[in-house]
C-alpha cells in the first residue's frame, strides 16, 4: 500500500474510533462505506475474537498477524528518556507542594522571632497562593508564545530566587517579597508541568505520568512537614532552613531543563517540524512516529480551518462549543477539588488532631506529617489505578468516598459538641484584663472563639472545675491569666489547658474521618483535576485552558482555606464539614454528568468527546473505558484489542 493510501486508511480508522459510540447505535444499518471493508474492521473492534473471524473471511493469517503484532507490542518499551523528562518536570510539582506546605511550621518560629501579628501571618501564607493564582492565569500566554520548556525554566529560576530571598530575609517586608516570588513560580509550574508531561507521553502512559506530578506535589508536602518537624527544635533561624531548602530541587530542575527538549506538539504548532520529529522519535524509542506526527499535524490544520486563528484564544474557546464544554469541565473539576476542603484538611490537620485529643504541640506537628504521608501514599494508589480503571471512575469513586468521610468527620464533631463539658467555674478577670471568654457556658462555644481556651481538672474521666479564659497571645499553650496562666506551674498541679479542642471521648471519630478523607481523596480528586485538564483541550487551546483551570484552583484554594476558621466560628466545626460535604455531593452530580473518559485516547482524539451537549458527555459514549487502538502491521492497520496501545511497523 502506498504511503498516501495507508495514511488515508489510518485517518479513516482514527475518525471511526472516535465515532464508535454513534456507530454502535446505528449498527443495524451499516452504511455503504462500512460495507466496503471498514465494516469488517469495525466489527473486529467489537470483540477480541472477531479479529480472527474477520481473518477467516478476509484472507488467512490475520491471527498470525495479531500474534506478531502483540509480540512486537510487548517488545516496544517506552524509552527511559520519557521517564527522566517526566521526573525532572515533576520537580515543579515537588516545589509546589513543598512551598505551600512548609510555611505552617516556619510560621510558628517566625511569628516569635519577628513578632508577627495575625495580619502579617495571614499575608505571608496567602500572598504565595494569591501570586500563584495570578501567574497561573498569565502562564497561558507565556506557554503559548515561548513554549513549555521556557516556562518551566522560568518557574525554576523564580523558585531559586524566591528561596534565596526567604533564607536571607531580615524583616517581614523581604519575607513577603520572597513569598510572592515563590508564588509566581508555583503558579507557572502548576499549569505548565502537567501540559508538558501530557504532550511528551505516549497515550497509554499519559495518565500515569501526569499523575506522577501530583505524587510529587503530595511528596513535597510530606517532605515539608518532616523538615518543619526537624527544624522546629532550632528556635532561632530554623525557619531560614525550612524556607531556603527549596532552592536545591529548584537549581537541579533548572540545570536539568537546560538539557531537556521542548514539547514536540508545541514545536509542530510553531512550524519547527524537523526538530519536532527528532524529539518525538527520541521519546518513542523503537516505535514509529509517523502516525502520531501526522495526526498532530492534521489536527492543527483542521482546527485552524474550523476555529480560525483571529482574536484572543479565550474568546475563540468560549465561542466554539467543544472547547467551551471542555473548559467548563476542567474548571469545574478544579473548583470541586478545592471546595471539598482538601486544604483545610492539609493546613489545619494539626489543629484537627489536637481537637481529637492530641494535646502536645510538637506531637501534633509530627502527627500532621503522618497526615501528609497518608496523602502521599494514597496518591501513589492513584498513579497505579489511573490507567487501569480510567479517569472517570477513579474521580467519581474518590469523590463519593470523600463525601462520606466528610460526613463522618462532621458527625464526629457533632458527637463531641453534644457531650461538650459544661463550664462550671467563672473566674473574675483581673482589672484591665479581657473577660469576654467567661460568658460562655460550654467548652464547645469557648473552643470556637479563637481568643479563648478551656482550663479544667479531671476527676477520673470526668471534667471538673472548668473555666473559659483568654488565651495568651504570645503562646497558645497557656492562658493570659488565671489557673492556666503558667504552663510549667499548672502542669504540676494536675490542671489541664485545651486550646482549640475540647476533651471528649468521641475524639477518635475526627481522626477516623481525617484518615478516611485522605484515603479516598488522594488517589482521585487530588490528581485527576490536573491530569484531565492536561488532556481535554486541543493544542491551540491547551495553554489557555490550563491557565484558566489552574487559576480557578488557586482562587478557590485561597477562598476555602482563608475562610475556614471564620466558617467554623459561624457554623461550628461540624457545620463547616457538612458544608464541604454538600459541595462534594454537588461535585458528584457534575462528574457523573459531565466528565468523559479520556483513558488511552490520543490527545488529538479527545476533542470529539465534547461534541455532544455538556451533560451527556459523561454518559453518552459506551466506549467509556474501552481503548480502541489501530496498529500498523507492515503497512496495514488492524485493531489489536482493547487497552493495548502500540504503533508497530
Ligand atoms: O492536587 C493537589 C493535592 O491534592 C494537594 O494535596 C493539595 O494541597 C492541592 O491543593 C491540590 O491541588
Amino acid at each position: 500500500m502506498s504511503r498516501k493510501a495507508s495514511e488515508n486508511v489510518e485517518y479513516t480508522l482514527r475518525s471511526l474510533s472516535s465515532l464508535m459510540g454513534e456507530r454502535r447505535r446505528k449498527q443495524q444499518e451499516p452504511d455503504a462505506a462500512s460495507a466496503a471493508g471498514e465494516c469488517s474492521l469495525l466489527a473486529a473492534a467489537e470483540s477480541s475474537t472477531s479479529l480472527q473471524s474477520a481473518g477467516a473471511g478476509g484472507g488467512g493469517g490475520v491471527g498470525d498477524l495479531e500474534r506478531a503484532a502483540r509480540r512486537q507490542f510487548q517488545q516496544d518499551e517506552t524509552p527511559a528518556f520519557v521517564y527522566v523528562v517526566a521526573v525532572f518536570s515533576a520537580l515543579g510539582g515537588f516545589l509546589f507542594g513543598y512551598d505551600t506546605g512548609v510555611v505552617s511550621g516556619a510560621m510558628l518560629l517566625l511569628k516569635r522571632q519577628l513578632s508577627l501579628d495575625a495580619l502579617w501571618q495571614e499575608l505571608l501564607v496567602s500572598s504565595t497562593v494569591g501570586a500563584a493564582a495570578v501567574s497561573a492565569l498569565a502562564g497561558g500566554a507565556l506557554n503559548g508564545v515561548f513554549g513549555r520548556r521556557a516556562a518551566i525554566l522560568l518557574a525554576s529560576a523564580l523558585f531559586t530566587a524566591g528561596s534565596a530571598v526567604l533564607a536571607a530575609a531580615n524583616n517581614k517586608e523581604t519575607l513577603l517579597a520572597g513569598r510572592l516570588v515563590v508564588g509566581l513560580g508555583i503558579g507557572i509550574a502548576s499549569m505548565t508541568v502537567p501540559v508538558y508531561i501530557a504532550e511528551v507521553s505516549p497515550p497509554n502512559l499519559r495518565g500515569r505520568l501526569v499523575t506522577i506530578n501530583t505524587l510529587f506535589i503530595t511528596g513535597g508536602q510530606f517532605f515539608a512537614s518532616v523538615v518543619d518537624g526537624a527544624f522546629s527544635y532550632l528556635q532561632k533561624d530554623g525557619w531560614r532552613y525550612m524556607l531556603g531548602l527549596a532552592a536545591i530541587p529548584a537549581v537541579i530542575q533548572f540545570f536539568g531543563f537546560l538539557f531537556l527538549p521542548e514539547s514536540p506538539r508545541w514545536l509542530i504548532q510553531k512550524g519547527q517540524t524537523q526538530k519536532a520529529r527528532r524529539i518525538l522519535s527520541q521519546m518513542r524509542g523503537n516505535q514509529t512516529i509517523d502516525e502520531e506526527y501526522d495526526s498532530i499535524k492534521n489536527n492543527i490544520e483542521e482546527e485552524e480551518k474550523e476555529v480560525g486563528s483571529a482574536g484572543p484564544v479565550i474568546c475563540r474557546m468560549l465561542s466554539y462549543p467543544p472547547t467551551r464544554r471542555a473548559l467548563i469541565v476542567g474548571c469545574g473539576l478544579q473548583m470541586f477539588q478545592q471546595l471539598s476542603g482538601i486544604n483545610t484538611i492539609m493546613y489545619y490537620s494539626a489543629t484537627i488532631l489536637q481537637m481529637s485529643g492530641v494535646e502536645d504541640d510538637r506531637l501534633a506537628i509530627w502527627l500532621a506529617s503522618v497526615t501528609a504521608f497518608t496523602n502521599f501514599i494514597f496518591t501513589l494508589v492513584g498513579v497505579w489505578l489511573v490507567e487501569k480503571v480510567g479517569r472517570r471512575k477513579l474521580t467519581f469513586g474518590s469523590l463519593a468516598g470523600t463525601t462520606v468521610a466528610l460526613v463522618i468527620l462532621a458527625l464526629g464533631f457533632v458527637l463531641s459538641a453534644q457531650v461538650s463539658p459544661r463550664i462550671t467555674f467563672k473566674p473574675i478577670a483581673p482589672s484591665g484584663q479581657n473577660a469576654t471568654c467567661t460568658r460562655y457556658s460550654y467548652c464547645n462555644e469557648c473552643m470556637l472563639d479563637p481568643d479563648c481556651g478551656f482550663c479544667y481538672k479531671m476527676n477520673k474521666s470526668t471534667v471538673i472545675d472548668s473555666s473559659c479564659v483568654p488565651v495568651n497571645k504570645a503562646s497558645t499553650n497557656e492562658a493570659a491569666w488565671g489557673r492556666c496562666e503558667n504552663e510549667t506551674k499548672f502542669k504540676t498541679e494536675d490542671i489541664f489547658w485545651a486550646y482549640n479542642f475540647c476533651p471528649t471521648p468521641y475524639s477518635w471519630t475526627a481522626l477516623l474521618g481525617l484518615i478516611l478523607y485522605l484515603v479516598f481523596f488522594a488517589p482521585g480528586m487530588g490528581p485527576m483535576p490536573w491530569t484531565v485538564n492536561s488532556e481535554i483541550y486541543p493544542l491551540w487551546a491547551r495553554s489557555t485552558g490550563n491557565a484558566c483551570s489552574s487559576g480557578i484552583n488557586w482562587i478557590f484554594n485561597v477562598l476555602v482555606s482563608l475562610t475556614f476558621l471564620h466558617t467554623a466560628e459561624y457554623l461550628t466545626y461540624y457545620g463547616a464539614f457538612f458544608l464541604y460535604a454538600g459541595f462534594a455531593a454537588v461535585g458528584l452530580v457534575f462528574i457523573y454528568g459531565c466528565l468523559p473518559e479520556t483513558k488511552g485516547k490520543k490527545l488529538e482524539e479527545i476533542e470529539s468527546l465534547f461534541d455532544h451537549r455538556l451533560c451527556t458527555c459523561g454518559t453518552s459514549d459506551s466506549d467509556e473505558g474501552r481503548y480502541i487502538e489501530y496498529i500498523r502491521v507492515k503497512g496495514s492497520n488492524y485493531h489489536l484489542s482493547d487497552n493495548d496501545a502500540s504503533d508497530v511497523e
